[in-house]
């Protein structure tokens, strides 16, 4: 019955129309589409076909596909649950992006999911919303950069190291993840970690610890299917023994994860206590300080004008200015997971694709080499941010490139609660109802031929440089009309990391190649070109696990030697 209704309401709208019997968040189906959806592909008359679209992520490796075959940036999907609309139109994307606190809002029932260890900055809307994106997003500014900035040149200095002695690496995405992780940690949390020792690294047992900050944070990221689904088990009365292995894994990383947030939280209220609660230590703006400073000061005021207010016989005030404890983990949770997992995966597509087509290496050779003899200085140590980091445009072109195509989130979800929306397609008005979750199909957007041309499918660095007459320098061009490329999305809720991931990445990629150089280990009686061939496969198969992952990156074989003088 609900299906009928949906597809009587899809009608309406106007939009082509496709039809899945399984809402993509239905438990059962959770539980079971691993194991079904390969049986229901071999349906006859493509009456499985619905299966390709009921997951969470399905938008890569289909990019323009769907809405090319339907011949619309906008199709709905009909389900027995909600209407799910499917955007690729860059006006209409840019619309919904900035109508995000009142139209368009962030569905509960998608991201209440992600309120692992408490409500944070990404999974709330409205007022709610504001007061964490107030409070946690003032430290990634510019002076957070130049810490960004000198953090990663440090790492990547590390992992170079150890990439040379271990000759064929296959820990390009694992070691990407550490790097990013320590960047986060120096620039967020201020504490610093070496790559060297952390690769040794035991957790810390004297205080009860079975698994290191990385492993329990990284469990959780790259199992967050399985992290939702355990908070879900959780609050069913099965015990503790009856848990899946699986289960039981999850269970003991996210304990150990708030364990150890509890202790560094529980660290810096010691601190500030000792440095005096003034919020004017320059070196301590990171967001650990920043989050516990302003909601404990905003919360004494809260107090005493509470205080002050029931004296005078007057109701409790309810404008919350601060964060609660909840709120603080929610936070630090949702920081620590987007501000790595994104950027380390962009670095690793992004040197395992120089590795498969080395020509793009020289061309940022060039770019690296020019920047760093003008007199910012030879050494990576010496490197200035502010000098360096606007010059190195092609640097940001492989970014941008390796963005385009394996953009960490293939769609950004929009939902329209309880009220009805109108919103232009194409020039064309339509009217959304209330309780429709609407997709900006980001991984659609970014192939779209109609603003990428016929080789949208190719990873081209050069399409984001032009050469500027005037200054006769490479330049990097905007890509117009607004919409097509929003990796970070738009409006109001544009990730507060943009600024952060791009420093890093830079940094990155000019201390790689500025001394040296990668290519792809061949195996067995492989040719260089078969070889190139099967990694870019491996980089294709990936799938959305929080954010877009090669499925199998350790099969990967990458080998780094000294750039000859
Ligand atoms: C290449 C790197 C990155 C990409 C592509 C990226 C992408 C995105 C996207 C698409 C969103 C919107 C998600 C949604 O609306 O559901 C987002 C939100 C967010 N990102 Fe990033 N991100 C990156 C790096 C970072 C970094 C480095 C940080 C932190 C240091 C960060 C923190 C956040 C937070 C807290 C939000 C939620 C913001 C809000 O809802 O107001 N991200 N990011």
């Amino acid at each position: 019955l609900k299906f009928y209704q949906n597809y009587k309401a899809a009608q309406k709208i106007g939009f082509p129309i496709l039809a899945s019997p399984v809402d993509k968040l239905n438990p059962f189906w959770l539980l079971t589409k691993d194991f079904l959806t390969p049986l229901l592909r071999c349906l006859p008359f493509g009456l499985g076909e619905f299966s390709q679209r009921a997951y969470m992520g399905w938008n890569f490796p289909d990019f323009y596909k769907t809405h090319a075959r339907l011949k619309s940036d906008a199709f709905t999907i009909v389900t027995p649950g909600e209407l799910e609309v499917y955007i690729a139109d860059p006006e209409s994307a840019e619309d919904i992006l900035k109508r995000a606190q009142t139209d368009f809002v962030k569905s509960p029932a998608l991201y209440d999911m992600l309120n692992l260890l408490g409500q944070n900055v990404n999974t709330t809307n409205g007022k709610t919303w504001q007061r964490h994106r107030r409070i946690t997003a003032p430290p990634f500014n510019e002076r957070n950069s130049v810490i960004v900035w000198q953090e990663a040149l440090k790492q990547t200095r590390e992992v170079l190291e150890f990439w040379e002695e271990l000759g064929n690496v296959r820990t390009t995405t694992d070691d990407s993840m550490t790097l990013a992780l320590h960047v986060l940690m120096a620039a967020s949390l201020g504490v610093n970690y070496s790559f060297r020792e952390s690769l040794n690294s035991k957790p810390q047992t004297t205080s009860g610890h079975t698994l290191t900050y990385r492993d329990a944070l990284n469990t959780i990221i790259r199992n967050m299917g399985l992290a939702i689904l355990f908070r879900m088990v959780e609050k069913l009365p099965i015990p503790n023994a009856m848990l899946p292995a699986k289960m039981k894994n999850m269970k003991l990383a996210l304990d150990e994860f708030y364990r150890y947030l509890t202790q560094m939280v529980k660290d810096e209220r010691v601190a500030i206590a000792s440095t005096g609660n003034t919020g004017s230590n320059a070196d301590k703006a990171n967001l650990m300080s920043v989050l516990l400073r302003s909601s404990d000061q905003a919360k004494e005021k809260a107090k005493a004008r509470a205080n002050l207010e029931a004296t005078m016989g007057n109701k409790s005030p309810t404008n919350i200015a601060y964060l609660s404890d909840e709120e603080v983990y929610g936070n630090l949770f949702i920081y620590n997971a987007a501000g790595h997992d994104t950027t380390a995966n962009t670095i690793s597509y992004a040197v395992t694709l120089l590795a498969i087509y080395p020509e793009w290496q020289k061309w940022i050779g060039e770019e690296v080499d020019k920047v760093f003899s003008d007199g910012v200085g030879k050494d990576a140590g010496q490197w200035d941010y502010e000098k360096s980091f606007p010059r190195l445009r092609k640097c940001q072109a492989i970014m941008f490139e390796t963005l385009r195509l394996y953009s960490p989130v293939v769609s950004v979800p929009r939902y329209t609660a309880h009220s009805r929306q109108k919103l232009s397609v194409n020039g064309k008005s339509y009217d959304i109802p209330p309780r429709t979750n609407i997709f900006v199909n980001i991984a659609a957007l970014h192939t779209n031929p109609r603003y990428w041309g016929n080789d949208a499918l190719a990873w081209r660095p050069s399409r984001w440089i032009t050469k500027s007459t005037s200054l006769d320098e490479d330049t990097i061009i905007e890509a117009q009309p607004p919409g097509v490329f929003i990796p970070w999305t738009s409006g109001p809720r544009v990730c507060p990391g943009k600024k952060f991931a791009q420093v890093e990445f830079v940094a990155v990629l000019a201390a790689m190649m500025s001394s040296w150089r990668v290519g792809v280990v061949r195996e067995g009686a492989e040719t260089q070109e078969q070889s190139r061939t099967r990694v870019l496969q491996i980089v294709q198969n990936s799938k959305v696990e929080f954010t877009l992952k090669m499925k199998k990156p350790n099969r990967v074989g990458l080998k780094w030697t000294r750039k000859s003088k």
